[in-house]
């Protein structure tokens, strides 16, 4: 689905410089990737890069296959040297869904209509049937009414991985999904994260720092720091399962 090599990133902020590189990364349909590692060791830089929504410094190639046999490849970074925005947009409405640390919720919502926004904006008609199906599977089907603000903060999150999947996503991204709960609760929603989406066919990559919670994942990359000179980090993410 995603396909990437000699991926390279630059960030300079105050006379500090960060140097990401990733030389291959793959992530497959149906799959669970983990993107590990310590704090300020370019987690969310990749993640971003993987949302299309930050443009990688350099690439050797960059390949993303939504995964539909009709859907030709599409190279990522020539869309991005083209000043193509609007496909990027549409490729992250279409075929993206987002998990937030927090649950990213709208509090003036109801779950339902939380859930089924992504859908609506992307113009799809016959999701409510997978919603309320994907709903109980969650174990949230009797929350789908209220807002955001009268759930536990697992109900919320179980909430916000339903809304990152109602309009059928082939990738779903995850930034520290669980960590507004304590860690048995971490787990349990880590592992239906993982049997919902490995049962449509959907990749998921997650971003933790902990790498207990993502010890079931089936590819697991790992940053490595290093502190080059003054001023300047590096960073370097490698498969490591
Ligand atoms: N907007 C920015 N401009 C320049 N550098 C940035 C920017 N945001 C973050 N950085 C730097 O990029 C590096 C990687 O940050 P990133 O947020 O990707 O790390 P992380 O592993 O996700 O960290 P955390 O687990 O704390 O969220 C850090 O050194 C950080 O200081």
């Amino acid at each position: 689905m995603i396909h990437l090599d000699n991926l390279y990133k630059r960030r300079e902020q105050a006379g500090s410089v960060f140097e990401l590189f990733v030389p291959e990364l793959k992530i497959a349909p149906g799959r669970m990737v983990a993107l590990v590692g310590d704090s300020g060791c370019g987690k969310s830089t990749l993640l971003d890069m993987l949302a299309l929504v930050m443009q990688p410094t350099r690439v050797g190639r960059f390949i993303l296959n939504p995964g539909r046999e009709q859907d030709a490849a599409i190279d990522v970074q020539s869309l991005w040297e083209n000043g193509l925005e609007s496909h990027l947009a549409r490729l992250r409405r279409n075929f993206m869904g987002y998990i937030l640390q927090t649950g990213g919720l709208l509090s003036f919502l109801s779950v339902m209509d939380n859930v089924c926004l992504p859908a609506r904006i992307k113009g799809s008609k016959d999701y409510l049937t997978q919603v309320t199906a994907l709903a109980a599977r969650l174990g949230i089907e009797h929350c789908l009414k209220r807002k955001p603000d009268y759930l536990s903060i697992g109900q919320r999150q179980r909430a916000a991985i339903l809304r990152a999947m109602a309009h059928g996503p082939a990738l779903v991204l995850a930034d520290e999904p669980t960590a507004a709960v304590d860690k048995a609760r971490a787990r349990i929603i880590m592992q239906d994260l993982q049997s919902v989406t490995r049962e449509s066919g959907t990749a998921v990559v997650v971003v933790t720092h902990d790498t207990e919670l993502v010890t079931d994942a089936d590819v697991t990359y790992s940053f490595v720091l290093g502190q080059s000179s003054e001023g300047l980090v590096r960073a370097e993410c490698r498969r490591s399962k």
